[in-house]
């Protein structure tokens, strides 16, 4: 369809002050900010209100994993002095339950708690621009003085031999599926990867993970591999360096050729292939050339205030390719909303403070600069370690595996924690606080601590960096030199 052909097809012309193209966690931010504080604004959505995280992202996931924790707990209750039995587990009502929860917290994403709480109208028609102001949506040509593009990302589907032509799954169906698998193969290793194969291993189902690389890459190694070792012993069949080469279904059967990391070829069969190897940015459609804003493969540009190339027009979210969470979302709508609002002066995009959460069992957290990153800035600085078997709650838990690492400056600030552990995405809240208001450790010994908790770790280490601190040598001879005095 031609531009004109485009523009020819709108019969009604609507005049707002914010247009925001997608419903996901950031477009709903910045749409109900806008409309909240009195600008007019109309949100479009091509496909379900609430976009990947309600309908086929966290929220599934999460509902799903907790089915799988306590099909778990049951075959591991004779640790707590309890008969542990083999659950009986009902694959499709675990489906339902999923399900059900997406349907309960609908309503929150909602056309009608848009309009009747802040006053946004929703056109459910995908946008695209026809102009550098103007977006067509259906038969609406919308122009706009602000827009805020966040239309999020799409499972991305490698040029594997062969896989296009079978019926693999995504996130965009696993939650979906209509049968149990009895044998998952599983492609990719990061969080989708990671959280999908172990949810369908402790409900029952043979899982592999063809991994090219490592699982949980992105991550602290030393904490990966405490995950990499529950992955083992759960029976997961993990296949680390190993490539996908082709990929074949004869019937319900897919069978995967992978290269193993000696070179060899291996063929893996099971009944259901899960593609989960990352993310593309939903750009294509968009009419990105008419609005003039810049994009590349991994997504839409911009600069630290989120503006695109075009300066009326912003993007937030997994379309610009950055960090891929709700919460990155939900922040970066409020800040290009802040950033119209105020004339560019509402702040600048602060990756450095982001944390994420993988709920695997036991979870994997990180939040603040990497090693790697404070490295590569020349910043000084050490590891501070608390391991889990040192605290009394994970030990009355018997979850004592795992490790809190902080990394502080030479002036105690905390630039950045990982951890790995049980709830781990919990107690790496306090770190966020820290990271975002740049704490330094001793923050951590004027707080009172509930005793017991897991977020006692974070006590323990700032102990064991401020012990380190105070019990000098030359502390010792003050002390000794105050006693004398006594
Ligand atoms: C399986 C899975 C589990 C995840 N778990 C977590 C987790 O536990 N925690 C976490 O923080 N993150 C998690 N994520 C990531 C999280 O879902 C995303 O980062 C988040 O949804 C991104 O929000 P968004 O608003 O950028 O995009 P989306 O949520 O993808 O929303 C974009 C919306 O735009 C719409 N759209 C696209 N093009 C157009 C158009 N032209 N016109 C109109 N509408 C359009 C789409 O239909 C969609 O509804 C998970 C992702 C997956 C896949
Ligand atoms: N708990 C959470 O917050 C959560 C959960 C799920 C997803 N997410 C978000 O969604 C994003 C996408 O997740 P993802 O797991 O799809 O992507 P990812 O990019 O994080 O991981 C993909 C993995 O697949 C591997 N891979 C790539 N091509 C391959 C191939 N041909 N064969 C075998 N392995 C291959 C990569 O080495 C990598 O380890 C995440 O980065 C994250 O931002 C977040």
């Amino acid at each position: 369809m031609t531009l004109d052909d485009a523009k020819s097809k709108a019969t009604k012309t609507l005049k707002v002050d914010v247009c925001v193209i997608g419903a996901g966690s950031g477009g709903l931010t910045a749409a109900g900010g806008a409309g909240g504080l009195g600008r007019k604004t109309v949100l479009l959505e091509a496909n379900k209100m609430g976009g990947d995280c309600l309908n086929y992202g966290c929220v599934p996931s999460k509902t799903l994993i907790a089915s799988a924790k306590a099909a778990h707990a049951m075959r591991d209750a004779s640790r707590f002095g309890i008969t542990p039995v083999e659950p009986d587990v009902h694959f499709l009502e675990v489906i339902d339950r999923v399900q059900k929860t997406i349907a309960d917290l609908a309503h929150h994403d909602s056309e009608e708690r848009m309009k009747e709480e802040f006053g946004v109208d929703t056109i459910r028609e995908r946008g695209r621009f026809v102009g550098p102001r103007q977006v067509l949506a259906g038969d609406t040509l919308i122009e706009a003085k602000h827009f805020v593009i966040a239309t999020g990302s799409s499972p991305f589907v490698p040029p594997i031999e062969g896989l296009a032509e079978t019926d693999f799954i995504t996130n965009e169906k696993v939650f979906e599926q209509t049968f149990q698998p009895k044998h998952l193969i599983v492609l990719g290793g990061g969080p989708i990867g990671s959280e999908m194969a172990q949810a369908h291993r402790l409900l029952g189902s043979k899982v592999t993970i063809i991994e090219m690389g490592q699982i949980m890459g992105k991550d602290d190694p030393e904490l990966a591999e405490v995950v990499r070792k529950r992955f083992i012993a759960d029976g997961i069949d993990l296949r680390e360096g190993h490539k996908a080469m082709k990929v074949r279904q004869d019937g319900d059967l897919f069978t995967v050729t992978v290269e193993t990391p000696s070179g060899e070829e291996l063929a893996i069969s099971g009944d259901q292939l899960l593609v989960a190897v990352g993310r593309k940015a939903n750009v294509d459609g968009l009419g990105l050339e008419q609005a003039g804003v810049e994009y590349t493969p991994r997504g839409i540009k911009v600069d630290d205030k989120l503006r695109t190339t075009n300066s009326r027009i912003y993007a937030i979210g997994d379309v610009t390719g950055g960090l891929q969470f709700t919460h990155v979302a939900g922040y970066q709508g409020r800040l290009a909303l802040k950033n119209i609002l105020l004339k560019n002066m509402g702040g600048k995009n602060n990756t450095d403070i982001v944390p994420w959460v993988t709920y695997t069992e036991p979870e994997l957290a990180h939040v603040g600069l990497t090693q790697a990153q404070l490295k590569e800035r020349g910043i000084d600085f050490e590891v501070v370690r608390a391991p889990y078997h040192d605290n009394d709650r994970a030990n009355a838990e018997g979850e004592t595996e795992g490790i809190v690492k902080v990394l502080v400056g030479k002036d105690g600030k905390i630039w950045g924690a990982d951890m790995v552990g049980l709830h781990a995405g919990e107690v790496v809240q306090q770190y966020a606080l820290a990271v975002a208001n740049g704490l330094k450790m001793d923050a951590f010994d004027k707080m009172i601590s509930p005793y017991p908790t897991l977020g006692e770790i974070s006590k323990a280490a700032s102990d064991e960096w401020s012990f380190k601190k105070t019990f000098t040598a030359f502390n010792k001879a003050a002390i000794k030199l105050l006693g004398a005095f006594d």
